[in-house]
This record gives structure tokens, sequence and C-alpha cells, in this order.
């Protein structure tokens, strides 16, 4: 039997699909979309690809037809396995230090070529590790003037990506989210604040601001920064790309700033951090670790990061440098704590990020174990936020153990994704993907910075799936290389850092990065396959789009996504995108279980509730502000999922109204008229109903 789609795929030749004009029917008599006769280019001109290699494009002597980037030959593997990131080195030299790999037969050569500016990477890095290197035993706050001179620059540009990218990626057009609406939930929060300069970050934190090139708070960190610094704990979800890494930082940095934390043990082998920052991924905390260090530049704060694949040893030692914020994966960290390496005893920070997918069923138990039953103060005595783009009702009661009086907010919808992102979806045959996927490739073409192709991630459901992909890509002459669990992690950050310096174009991926990874100028998200569940859908293609700029997010959606199409459909409808007819049918039917509901349908994760505990009369007050589509926090569901209505009787309020359902037009009569307990009043929102004249429109921008 097979297990995924790339066991069922032909060698391309054999991948034109078969020809069927004629509209097919599900057996539920839905209209599919019809199965176009399709000859994908690379077929209809073989000897003429539209592709040109990157290097051909700079005057060098073009690639060889067949490129495989991204694996490490196993013969090379001695120079390779040996290679241990270092200090300030640890990230930017991964490229420069490995050898360039290559696969794939004869007349290949490595991909991307080595140059120099990769070497200088690698040369500046060791001077920093040098310059750090021989100090033990500290804990960093006592220590902060002499750390200072010697601390590498986080702000140093990584000449491999300015070479490709001119365009300097200054932020931000967070104008577009001045509109956003804003909803907080309980006691006495604390206003928001308009700038930087209203908050009182001290001077060393707004260079570090200044350095990073942000003008003004992104809406998330508007409320957030304050309500954090007012020492209240929160949960926060705001769209991706939508600045919550600073949103999460900057408290915690000025907060260690501020209040100089004695009474820390001192010397002796066991690191004492003050904040710990949890992430799901290595790869996310790698990033976290990074921006973290911008923000703490010159500021006397050390900040470490602890995650497996990469050796232990050097990250005890760098912990026994000292530690002041420690961010780090579960897995790591439980391995460090058992170690009796760490201690959590003076932890006055913890941040989740992600905190959903932390809280999952994979991870909660691990997380329980580190805040609940390891020496971490706990709740009420220290501070924690709890930070994601998405939060599901259910995953919220959890995360709600970890909470002491906290504030919830929500900044637009719920798990909702930006409309920013222009979203489409195909209706394709298994078969077919590939073809597809090659069309949409070749579509691009050009249209990247220096005429090559735009970064293009692509998400596959397996491991096996995504090597196998990656594999056909590169024998079609695309520059392809990938990222999944089974790859060592030297390969996973090579593979990283190729992807996003434009060397390699095209990453495929698993879930591994779909979520947090911040990778400038990705143009294109290719759901190859959809995932299960809608709220990774919206992680996934939250890797466009991000920071106020646009992207492009394509889904193949085969006969087997059926039960994501409801969720899909909405997701795609809240976001103002246009819905094909063949997925509002599918949408309607009502009666594919399964995928996409589980945490969404029912919880009310987006439409219900929004902050649980007012759905359980937990009395928490809410406000809000902003938006123009009141009605989001309606209760989801009503009598009979899609088909019967957004409406909903119980809980905050009328939601989406109505109870004429989809079929009638979403809404029908009422859109949201206020809650029976909320205290918000709304007017207009998605009233009217999605079919008559107005309502989807006036939900159309969010953003302002
Ligand atoms: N105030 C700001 N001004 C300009 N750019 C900003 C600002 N805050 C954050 N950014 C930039 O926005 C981008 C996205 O930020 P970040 O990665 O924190 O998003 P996120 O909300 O955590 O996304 P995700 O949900 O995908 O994890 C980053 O490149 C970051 O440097």
């Amino acid at each position: 039997m097979l297990s995924n789609w790339s066991e069922s795929l032909p060698e391309p030749v054999a991948e034109i699909p078969e020809s069927s004009d004629a509209p097919t029917f599900a057996a539920g008599g839905v209209n599919r979309p019809p199965r176009a006769s399709y000859v994908p280019p690379h077929l209809r001109n073989p000897h003429q690809s539209a592709f040109v290699a990157p290097e051909a494009l700079q005057g060098r002597e073009p690639a060889p037809r067949i490129i495989k980037t991204g694996h490490i030959p196993k013969g090379s593997s001695s120079s390779y396995d040996s290679f241990e990131p270092q200090g300030e080195a640890r990230k930017g030299s991964a490229l420069g230090a490995l050898p360039r790999a290559t696969q794939a037969g004869a007349g290949t050569r490595p991909w991307p070529p080595t140059d120099s500016s990769a070497r200088a990477v690698n040369r500046r890095d060791s001077v920093a590790v040098d310059a750090n290197s021989g100090r033990s035993g500290r804990n960093a706050i006592s220590d902060r003037r002499g750390r200072r001179d010697r601390e590498g620059d986080p702000f140093l540009k990584d000449e491999t990506s300015e070479a490709m990218f001119s365009q300097e990626n200054t932020g931000i057009n967070f104008d577009a989210y001045e509109d956003i609406p804003v909803e907080t939930s309980g006691d006495n929060v604390p206003p928001p604040a308009n700038t930087f300069g209203e908050i009182d970050l001290g001077p060393a934190l707004n260079a570090n601001i200044q350095r990073c090139k942000y003008v003004k708070p992104t809406p998330v960190q508007k409320h957030a920064i304050p309500i954090s610094l007012a020492g209240r704990d929160l949960m926060a979800c705001a769209q991706t790309g939508s600045g919550k890494t600073a949103a999460f930082c900057f408290p915690i940095i000025a907060g260690l700033i501020h209040n100089s934390m004695r009474g820390r043990p001192r010397g002796g082998r066991k690191a004492f951090p003050l904040a710990l920052i949890l992430s799901p991924t290595r790869e996310l905390s790698c990033q976290i670790h990074d921006e973290a260090k911008k923000f703490a530049y010159q500021t006397g704060i050390r900040v470490v990061v602890a995650y497996g694949g990469a050796p232990v040893h050097h990250q005890l030692r760098e912990l026994e440098r000292g530690v002041d914020i420690l961010v780090a994966t579960p897995g790591r960290l439980s391995d460090l704590l058992e170690r009796a390496r760490l201690s959590l005893s003076m932890v006055r920070y913890l941040a989740l990020d992600e905190a959903d997918r932390m809280l999952d069923m994979g991870f909660e138990p691990q997380i329980r174990r580190i805040v609940e039953q390891m020496d971490m103060p706990p709740v009420g005595e220290r501070q924690t936020m709890l930070f994601s783009a998405t939060f599901p009702k259910e995953i919220q009661r959890l995360a709600a153990d970890f909470l002491y009086n906290y504030i919830f907010l929500a900044v637009g919808r719920v798990g909702s994704s930006t409309d920013l992102i222009f979203q489409k979806v195909e209706y394709v045959n298994d078969g077919d993907k590939r073809s597809v996927l090659m069309d949409l490739i070749h579509a691009q073409h050009g249209s990247g910075l220096q005429s090559q192709l735009p970064l293009t991630l692509v998400f596959v459901e397996t491991k096996r799936g995504a090597d196998a992909l990656e594999d056909w890509l590169c024998r079609m002459g695309f520059p392809a290389t990938t990222i999944h669990g089974d790859r060592t992690q030297s390969e996973r950050e090579h593979a990283l850092r190729s992807f996003r310096t434009g060397m390699t174009p095209i990453l495929v991926a698993t879930d591994v990065a779909a979520r947090g990874l911040d990778i400038p100028h990705v143009a294109h998200v290719v759901n190859f396959d959809l995932p299960n569940d809608i709220d990774d859908y919206v992680h996934r293609i939250g890797r466009t789009g991000r920071a106020g700029k646009t992207g492009l997010a394509t889904a193949l959606f085969t006969d087997k996504d059926m039960p994501l199409a409801k969720s899909l459909a909405e997701l795609m409808q809240e976001s103002n995108q246009e819905v094909p007819d063949w997925l509002l049918t599918y949408a309607t039917r009502g009666s594919y279980g399964g995928r996409g509901r589980s945490r969404r349908s029912g919880s009310g994760s987006r439409f219900g509730g929004r902050d649980y505990r007012r759905d359980s009369n937990k009395g928490a007050g809410s406000n809000r502000s902003g938006g123009g589509y009141g009605g989001y926090t309606g209760s989801y569901g009503g009598s009979g999922g899609f088909g019967g209505g957004y409406g909903g009787s119980g809980g905050y309020s009328g939601g989406y109204g109505g109870s004429v359902g989809y079929n009638g037009g979403y809404g029908g009569s009422g859109g949201y008229d206020g809650g029976s307990s909320g205290n918000y009043r709304g007017s207009g929102g998605y009233g009217g109903g999605y079919g008559s004249s107005n309502g989807y429109g006036v939900m159309s921008n969010p953003w302002g």
C-alpha cells in the first residue's frame, strides 16, 4: 500500500495527466472542477527551460542541468560532522564551513558555488568567537560593562544575502495595520502605547530598536509591551509576521535592565537564567536567539540558545559563561535540567512562542514538567507570556494553568490569516501535482530579485515526500533543498541558510518550517500537500506576507483534502480572498468530518469566545477597538455548522448572526448585534449576509 503521494508518482515523462475534459462528479453529486488536459511547460518545450541558474545570470559558467543542493555527500562527512558552531559564529558560519553539497551523478558540481562572501562571513564569525572565548562561570548582569566591549555585533549583515537582496528590509508598512481590530480582556488592562517613545524601555534598548529600523510599534507590540511592562501575565494572539517576537523580548529585556537581579548564585557549573523563552523548533529558537541578541546588544544581558541536534557540550560551555535569557527547545532544555546543569529557580520571565503548539498534545507533558515540576517559581511569582497566531479554545484552557490573572489580547481575528497574503486554491489530481508545481514555478520565474526565481517554500506532508520532491525538482533543473526532521541539524541549518540567502530559491519543507520562521522575501508558499489542520495552514502561509508586505500562497487541493474544505473556505472568506465555487460547494456539504475541524469548529477558536474565560463565565471583561467587522466574536456553530448558519445563540454575541446560514447568505438578519454578556456593542459587522448585498464587503478589510 502506498503511504504517500511520492510513491505513486511516475517518472516525469509519464506525468502528462489523463486527458478528460468532461467535468467529473464526486460520489455525493458535487461538481468537481474539470480535469483539463494538462501539459506541463517542461514537456511542452523540453529543450528550452525557462529557468536560468543564478550563476549564469552572474556571468559564471552555467550550472549543469542536474543540480542537487542541500544534501551533504556521505563521503564528505568528516569535516562536516566535526564542524562545531561556536558562539556568535554558530549560525552565520554554517554555509561557509560546510562542504558545498552536491549529488546526482556525473557532471555535477557544487551548488551554490563557493564564493568569497561566504568565506568572509565565516572569517568574521571566527573573530567573534575568539573575542569571546576563555570566560566562564559568570552571571551576566553582574559583568555588563566588560562584556559590552567584547560582544560580537549582531547587526553585522550577511554579505551573501546582501548581495542577493539589494532591497533592505526596513520593515514595514504597518500603517496598513492601523485599523486592525484589537480586543483585550481581563482586569485593569493597561492602555496601549502608540510610539516606542511612550514606553519606558531605556536608552540601550531604544538604541537597538533604532538599529533594527523599527520606527513604531506594530499593533501587537502597542498593546502587549505596556501590558507586560506592567507586570501582567499575557495570552496574546496576533497574525503571523506581525512582530510578536519583539513584543515578548522587549519587556523581558527592559525588565531585566530595570531590575538588576541580585542574589543569583555565582560561579559553579549550574546556570541560573532569569528569563526562559521556549519555542517548538530548533530553527525558531535560533531565530529568536538572533533577534534577542540584537535587542539586547550592549545592554550587558546575555542571551544563550539551547536546542537539540547540536553538540551539547558547546551549549553547556555557553551556559557556564553566564546566561540571562535562555532560548530553548523543550527537549534540550529537559536534557540540561536532568544533567543538573541548569536551574530554573531564578526565572522571572517565561515566554512561550507558538504557545498553542507548545501545549498541543505532543509537547504538553514536557512543558508541564518543565514549568510545574522542576524548580521554576510558580504561577504568580514569575511573569508568563504566551504568544501565537492561533489559539484554539481548548488550548487556551490548558494554558490558563500557567497564567495568573492574565490579560487576553487578540489582534485581528484569532487564528485568522492576514489579507496581505493572496491565497489561491487549485483543484488537482494527485498525479498532477508535480506538473502543476512546475507550472507555478515557471510562472514566477523572473519575478524574483535580479530576475531569478523568487523564494518559494513548498510544504509537503512527509519527510520522504520532501526528499522525493526535492530530488525531482533538482533533476528538473530547479535548485531546491529540503528541511525536515530526518536531516541532521547541520543539514537543516545549511538548507535554511541557502534558501534564506537566495542561493537555493526553492525549499521543500515539512511542518518543521511551518511556524515562526521569518525569512524575508519569501514570495510564494505552495501547499503541495495540504495540512490536516487549518491552524497549520495559517502558520504555513504566514511564511510569506510578513511585516506588512504582500505574499502569495497556493494550495493544491485534492480529493483527500475534502475535510479541510469548510475551514479553508471560511478562512479565505475572512481574509477577503476569492473562494472558488467548487470549494464553496464542498464546504457547504457539511458531511466531511475529520481534518480541519478538529480544533476549530465547535470550539469556536476564532469566532466563538476568543478569550475562553468569557464563554465559561469567568468574568473577563472586554474592550475592543478598531476594526469595522464587529461580530467576529460571535459563537460559532449555531445549529448545523456551515449550512446552518454561523449564528449561535449562546456565548458572547450573536456572532455572524442570523440563522439563515451559508446557503442563504452569511449572516442573514442580524449580523453582529452586540452580545448578551459582552460589553461591546458592535454595529455593522458581517451583518447583512455574505449572500446579500453588503455583509461580506463589510468584513473585507479588517486591516483598514
Ligand atoms: N515595530 C516593527 N517595525 C518594523 N519591523 C518590525 C517591527 N516589529 C517586528 N518587525 C519585523 O517584522 C518581521 C516579523 O516579525 P516576527 O517574526 O516577530 O513575527 P511573528 O508575529 O512572530 O510571526 P509568526 O507568527 O510567523 O511567528 C520581522 O522581520 C521583524 O524584524
